[in-house]
Parts: structure tokens; sequence; C-alpha cells
């Protein structure tokens, strides 16, 4: 209950007792969240005396639970990690839930918990307020804030053994992405758990804010050395110091939404964005700098394109929102070495002042490959913007690009606002689907890369531009330019040179890109092992480098800690392709008994929904056993 000191088990007791016979509420013993949760469950026609299913969705859609859930997954790893190792001696089992409460991902000594916990996590498992009655996570997730929910106060009598604590993750835009959960049998005092789960959350959203392609990133601290960074307030800002994101903990200090309106920085800080900016970016040690209320914090710059560990972030893309990160220099394989020969090129090109065309299907890594040349650029300390012609809406592409000026129509900012063209000065500029931009505009682009000089709408100045341009599309452009929907002298303005990214079905090397995307998602900790590998290459992925993508996510958050990739942890349509018996296999009778193992293996995963314990059980074998049989015989 809150921050206060818990009750007893007793007074719990005695206060549960009062509630359901008389209806009392006693806030010392039960924290009013919970009465809530009671007050809901009772109006939905639950009785504290029925029996409590914990049912896991369908293996089928697990892996969409997955895949909805990656952001969160993808923030949360390294910080459930640090949560383990914290709680490690005290017999607690970690949930992740998504906002509706389904378990996406469980951590910690689960194997150590009584059947019902052990039952209830599990991958999948729908423990929402509705399936499950009162729970910490869906009393964190309903209130906003961390919650405990301690044995009796759990609403079914059968849950009346866990003992939770729970804290909300809120997104940088401020929607709840999920909540983080600690469980476990005993009713000994649980000192810390709370703070521990809303520490947990808070490094979540404090990732979640360094994924976010702003141009600088501030936090702000009482005092200098007493906290870590993501105890601390944060802005995301972008070039113009438009706010555009901030974490919870800002939310709650300033009361501002990014989301609803627009800020500035200058509406919160007492000083001047640009001075602020160049000061933090020399300074050694945080900087005192007051706020528009008059007090003074410590600031400090955790992010901003100049700095090394942001290079590698896209800027926020209009039209598109919030992007994910993209994978690290070093990392990243395209999975053909035509590809790779053309990336040498096409990187010559770009600085000889050419621009670069990259077509490709959808999801075959177009926005992956022009963050990657920017980045191998000389230009990879300024900015790399990007926009997606295609997403922005035909009214607000040209400000967009252009920028404005004061007043230059009803609802401009004040002070106006520097278009694409303009913020991606020294840096490069992404044109992403530029094969759906709007005839009349296509006039004014041509103009600009012409020229290399804009002007801002409504505005008659005319300023220098320096950009290295890549563009990037889908269509068949040249089929556009023959049909009238693509100029012609656009066209050859952007095609200085053309890398073409193959579908993925047609890449010679696809392992190699499925090995470098699985080593970022699990930071190096996991391989692909060979049968996983052929399973991917058997597979016609229609959705290219995005479908792989998820189905190693997937893979990534099912499988145990530290092994590698086999076809049982991919996504069904995926793996099953290795229950297809490979025609040398089967020659043998050695062969046709490994392809009736793996089947059995497979068909007791996926009874146990994905469950290796409980699969091994089934087979009556160990895990281990299971995990050798697995493997992939060489
Ligand atoms: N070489 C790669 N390494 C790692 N991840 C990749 C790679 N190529 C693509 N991806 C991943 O695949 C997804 C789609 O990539 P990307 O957005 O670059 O494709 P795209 O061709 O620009 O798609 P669209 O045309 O739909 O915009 C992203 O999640 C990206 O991170």
């Amino acid at each position: 209950m809150g921050q206060s000191a818990p009750a007893s088990l007793e007074d719990i007791l005695s206060a549960r007792h009062d509630y359901f016979e008389s209806g009392n509420e006693d806030h010392r013993a039960i924290d009013p969240a919970v009465y809530r949760s009671w007050h809901r469950c009772v109006s939905t026609a639950k009785r504290t005396h029925e029996s409590v299913e914990f049912e896991p969705i369908r293996r089928d859609r697990l892996s969409e639970l997955v895949l909805r859930n990656t952001r969160l997954l993808d923030a949360a790893r390294g910080p459930l990690s640090e949560l383990e190792k914290a709680v490690a001696g005290a017999g607690y089992a970690i949930l992740l839930t998504d906002p509706e409460g389904h378990a996406v991902t469980v951590r910690g000594d689960v194997e150590g918990q009584q059947p019902l916990i052990r039952q209830a996590f599990r991958q999948g498992v729908n423990l929402s307020e509705e399936a499950v009655g009162t729970t910490a996570m869906s009393c964190a997730v309903y209130e906003r804030r961390p919650v405990r929910v301690f044995g009796p106060e759990h609403f079914y009598n059968a849950n009346g053994l866990f003992h939770c604590a729970a804290a909300p993750i809120f997104d940088p835009e401020g929607g709840v992405l999920g909540a983080i959960d600690i469980t476990r049998g005993a009713s000994r005092p649980d000192f810390g758990a709370l703070t521990l789960v809303a520490r947990c959350a808070s490094v979540i959203e404090f990732d979640l804010m360094m994924r976010t392609p702003a141009a600088a990133i501030i936090t702000l601290a009482w005092q200098a050395h007493s906290m870590a960074p993501h105890a601390d307030l944060m802005f995301a800002l972008d070039e113009a110091g438009s706010i555009i994101a901030v974490n919870e903990a800002t939310r709650r200090f300033t009361g501002i939404d990014p989301v609803r309106a627009s800020f500035r920085f200058e509406d919160i800080f007492d000083a001047g964005y640009a001075q602020t900016l160049s000061t933090l970016r020399r300074a050694a040690h945080p900087v005192s700098v007051r706020l528009r209320s008059g007090i003074c914090m410590l600031a400090s710059l955790v992010g901003n394109v100049a700095s090394p560990a942001r290079q590698t972030a896209p800027r926020r893309s209009a039209g598109t929102g919030l992007r994910a990160p993209q994978a690290a220099l070093d990392e990243v394989s395209f999975g053909d070495p035509a590809i790779d020969k053309n990336l040498d090129v096409g990187l010559k090109v770009l600085e000889n002042g050419l621009p670069l065309l990259l077509l490709g299907e959808t999801g075959t890594g177009k926005d992956v490959l022009a963050s990657h040349l920017h980045r191998r650029s000389a230009r990879a300390s300024a900015p790399f913007v990007a926009i997606n012609c295609a997403a922005i809406p035909e009214t607000l592409i040209e400000s967009e690009l252009f920028g404005y000026e004061d007043g230059a129509f009803t609802g401009a900012r004040r002070g106006g606002a520097a278009g694409k063209l303009e913020q991606a000065n020294g840096g490069t500029l992404f044109l992403d689907e530029i094969g759906d931009m709007p005839v009349s505009l296509q006039a004014r682009l041509l103009r600009v890369l012409e020229t290399r000089e804009v002007c801002r709408l409504g505005g008659t100045a005319m300023k220098a531009v320096d950009f290295q341009l890549i563009c990037a599309t889908h269509q068949n452009i040249e089929e556009a330019t023959r049909s009238g929907r693509f100029r012609l002298d656009l066209y050859y303005r952007i095609n200085g040179f053309t890398i073409s990214l193959l579908p993925l079905r047609s890449r010679r090397n696809l392992r190699a890109l499925a090995e470098s995307m699985l080593k970022q998602l699990s930071d190096g900790a996991r391989g692909l092992s060979d049968a996983a590998a052929d399973a991917l290459a058997r597979h016609d992925w229609p959705g290219n480098a995005r479908e792989l993508r998820h189905a190693l996510t997937y893979a990534n958050a099912i499988a145990a800690p530290g092994i590698d990739i086999t076809p049982a942890h991919l996504p069904q349509e995926i793996g099953a392709h290795m229950t297809r018996p490979a025609v040398a296999e089967t020659d043998t009778p050695c062969g046709v008994l490994k392809t009736l193992e793996r089947e059995a293996i497979g068909q007791a995963l996926d009874q146990s929904n994905g469950d290796v314990r409980q699969a091994a059980r089934m087979l009556g074998i160990s895990r281990a056993t299971l995990y050798r049989r697995l493997k992939p015989s060489r």
C-alpha cells in the first residue's frame, strides 16, 4: 500500500472481513487502490470464493502478443536482468505484463514457487482484473502508480498466497505500456519490493526516452551526485527547441504533456535553448539551470545527436511519430554480398555530393540502410533527418519540409519553425517514400535541390542549406515517371546512384542478417542454431526484414536465457517448416526416429504453450535433455 509501512497480515485479514461483511473500509490497513479494485470486482458479479483459472492465450496468438509488445520487451530486457539479480536471493518471480494484463515475459525464481503461482507465471496468461480479480499489476495500471497487493488483499480467496508489488511503465507519450511485478508465495516482510519495481519501471522509461529520436535529451536532478539519471526528470527536444517527449516524472512535475499541446524549451526554462545546449555540450559536469518557476536544478545532456551514443538514432520522422532505434553501426548486415558491395559505392557517391536512391519492397530495410550510410559518412556527427512523404497529410508536407514564418497560417507557432530541409543542414536528409510525394510539391523540392536554398512558408528570405540526400521508395518509380505521377527531372535529380534492396527471399546470406539482428536483440547473448537458420531459409518472408525481426524478437523472448535459438522458438508458421522432414533425414531409420522425436517435442511444446519445463515433464525427460534434443545434429 503506497510507500507507507505495510500493515500486518492480521490487520489486513480483519479489514478484509469488515469490508466483505459490512462494507467498511480501513485505509490504514488496505490501500484505497485495492478497495477500488474490490468494488470493481463486486460490481461485475465476482464472488471471493470462486476458483480462478490462469488461462494462457492460444499459442498461435503468443507471437502476436510478443510482436505487439516489442517496444516494451526491447526496453525492458536490460532492466529486467538487473532486477533479476537484485531479487535473486529473495525468492521472487518477475513478471512483465502488457496494459491489458497479459504476461509478456516471465523471469526470476518461477520454478521455486508454489504450483498456483507457477501456473499464473506463464507467458501469455491473462492476469487482468477481469480474469483473475485484484492484482498488483492491474491496480498499478488502473491507478498509474506503484501498488503492493499482499496476500488476502487479492480479491479471490484462492489468490491469498500471492504477495506482489507492481509498478506501471509509461511510454514517452504518456501512455501506460505495461507493468512490472515481483511476486512470491511467502508473507515475509517485503521491504523495498515496491521501491524496487518502481525503480525498475523508471529505468525502463529511461531506456524508452533514450530511444526517442530527438536532437537532445536533457535530464534534471536536484543534486549533483546522489541520483542515477533514470531517477531524474527527462526532456527530449528537437533541433528547434520544441519538447517532443518527457518521462512520467517530468509529466507529474511540470504538468506538461507534449502529446496534447506543444511546448518549447523556453516555456519551462528561464534560459534560451541554443545557449543552454551549447553550455551543456561543453560542460563536464551537470549545469545549474533555473526553471521559470524560479526553482534551480542541475541539467545534464544525456542524449544528443552530436555525441556518439546518439549518432545511430535517426530523428523523429514526421508523420510516423517515434521510431524504434536502429541497429548499431558494427552489427548491421544486409544479408547479401551484392548489397554490401553497393554500400561502399553508395558511400562514395554521397561523399561526392550525389544523391542516393534506395529501392525495395516494404520492410526490406531502406530506412536502416539510409541511417547506416549516414553513420558511416563524414557527416555522421550532424543530424540525420528523416521524413516519410507518404505518412504526412498533403496539407502539412509543405510546412514540414520548408518550415514557416511567424503567422504564416492560423496555428503557426510563435517565432515560426525550421522545416526538415533546414534541420538537415550539415547532415543527411532522408526522404522516405518519395514516390508518394504530391506532384505539386515535386517542383518546389526540385528547385531546392538545384539551388540549395530554402524559403520558409510566409517568408521571403532564402536560406542556404547543405545536406547529403538519400531518397527511398517501394514504388516502381520509372513507371511513375512514365505515367506522370513523378517528375522525370526530379527523378534524375535524386538518382545519383541506385541501391536495390532485394526481397529477403532472394538474399544470399540470410543467416548473416538473422544473426546480426539476433545479436542486437539479445545483447549478444545468443546465437542461431543451424536448424533455426534452415527454418528461416525455407520461409518466404513476405514481410521481409520487418517480419524476420518480429520472428527473432519472439524467439528471443520465449527462449530460456543463454541458449541458442532453435526452430521450436520460432513462430509456428516458420519453425513448423522443420517438422517437414528433410529428404536426406528420412532416408535412414535414424533420420525417421529423429523426425518423430522432433514431432513429439514440437507437440509437447504446443500443448504446454511453449513451457519447456512442462513439455519435458510430459515427455518424461529432463529439461536439459529436451534442449539437447532440440539442438540440430551436426
Ligand atoms: N539489416 C538490418 N538489420 C537489422 N534490422 C533490420 C535490417 N533491415 C531491416 N531491419 C528491421 O526491419 C524493419 C523494417 O526495416 P525498415 O523500416 O528499414 O524497412 P523499409 O524498407 O524502410 O520499410 P518501409 O518501406 O515499410 O518503410 C525494422 O524493424 C528494421 O529494424
